[in-house]
């Protein structure tokens, strides 16, 4: 377990005071993926600089497994550090060293024989897909190949812990796919706990395990990723859930009075949402046949998180008003979500 206990950093700047982590106490399981997620300025940086102690906390404290590495001295920590690799957003490569070079160098005083660290480096170069680039210097790959190099590099000294501070904001989106993928299937190959920094949701749900969500220095909502999409509670968790879906253009398209929400006498647009696991019946068919209802699915957005399906259908439901309540009723016992985005029945 990698434990913050009441950790805060307060920088002094130009005079004044930035408060950039206030009380964060956080436990983070190892062997998973873990998102830190928050807007420029939040304190996710500064937050995770304090779990290898880049930053030091002004107060709290961080223990990692059954160490307490805020309890160090400085020999202690720099061993203790070995144990936490790290990459970063301009990947921090040396431009005069080659590809096979930069790897090596963690490996400096690490006591192992020109023969092995070439192993090593020849090992962590085909992890990362990189074999044919070992003799290439930075200046000569792409942005995805230098992550690649970063993330060998941060390896090298069979790290248990991989921090990865905004490593995918400076590449496209195909890139970002494949590093994405890459620090996957590193966590479940060598079982290493990787915490990401991201400000985008798309991130988390393509690869985190569990999300931290971060406001104003402090840690405002977290849990299981699946969780945190069905039932965002903060406002701002809201927002970066919404990011990363269609669902919330009905209202837009209701403003602009769109052809495709305009309603006839007797319906009603329905929002519907997965909120558990388990809601993966036929609900749509089975509503409109047992419920007398049509039902007219305009647009949606669902994706699997893990093997779950979650997200949502924006329909518009025409039927007898009872009916449409009884069926609004029963897809609640079911775990389904559903909320009335726009309604055109009449009470009979
Ligand atoms: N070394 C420093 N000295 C002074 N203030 C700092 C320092 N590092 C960070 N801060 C301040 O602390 C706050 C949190 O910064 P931090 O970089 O941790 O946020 P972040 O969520 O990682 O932002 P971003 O997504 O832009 O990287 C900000 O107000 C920032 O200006």
């Amino acid at each position: 377990m990698i434990l913050l206990e009441n950790v805060s950093k307060t920088f002094q700047a130009d005079g004044k005071v930035v408060e950039a982590v206030k009380n964060v106490n956080l436990s983070l399981r190892e062997g998973k993926i873990h998102g830190i997620i928050g807007f420029s300025g939040a304190g996710k940086s500064t937050l995770v600089r304090c779990i290898n102690l880049l930053e030091r906390p002004t107060e709290g404290k961080v223990i990692l497994g059954d160490v307490e590495i805020t309890a160090l001295d400085e020999k202690e920590l720099r061993e203790e550090r070995k144990k936490i690799g790290m990459i970063f957003q301009q990947f921090n490569l040396f431009a005069s060293r080659t590809v096979f070079q930069n790897i090596a160098y963690p490996l400096k005083n690490s006591g192992l024989s020109r023969n092995e660290v070439e192993n090593k480096v020849n090992y962590l170069l085909e992890l990362v897909e990189l074999k044919e680039k070992s003799g290439a210097y930075p200046s000569q790959l792409s942005g995805g190949q230098k992550q690649r190099v970063a993330i060998a590099r941060a390896l090298a000294n069979d790290p248990k812990i991989l921090l990865s501070d905004e490593a995918t904001s400076a590449l496209d989106p195909q890139t970002t796919k494949s590093i994405l993928k890459l620090l996957k299937q590193l966590n479940e190959k060598l079982g290493i706990t990787v915490i990401v920094i991201t400000h985008e949701m798309q991130v988390v749900k393509e690869i985190c395990d569990n999300v931290v969500v971060m406001e104003n220095g402090r840690v405002v909502e977290q849990g299981d990723v699946f969780s945190i999409f069905a039932n965002p509670v903060e406002k701002i968790t809201k927002d970066f859930v919404d990011s990363t879906s269609n669902l919330t253009k009905v209202h837009e398209l209701i403003n602009e009075n769109a052809e495709i929400v305009r309603l006839k006498e007797g319906e009603c647009i329905l929002k519907f949402t997965y909120l558990k696991r388990d809601a993966s019946e036929a609900l749509v068919s089975h509503i409109s046949r047992s419920f007398e209802l049509d039902v007219n699915i305009i647009f949606g957005n669902i994706e699997l998180i893990g093997s779950y399906p979650i997200g949502g259908l924006i329909s518009v439901v025409s039927g007898r008003e009872s009916s449409i309540n009884d069926a609004i009723n029963y897809l609640r016992e079911k775990n389904v979500g559903v909320e009335v985005i726009l309604d055109a029945r009449v009470s009979k």
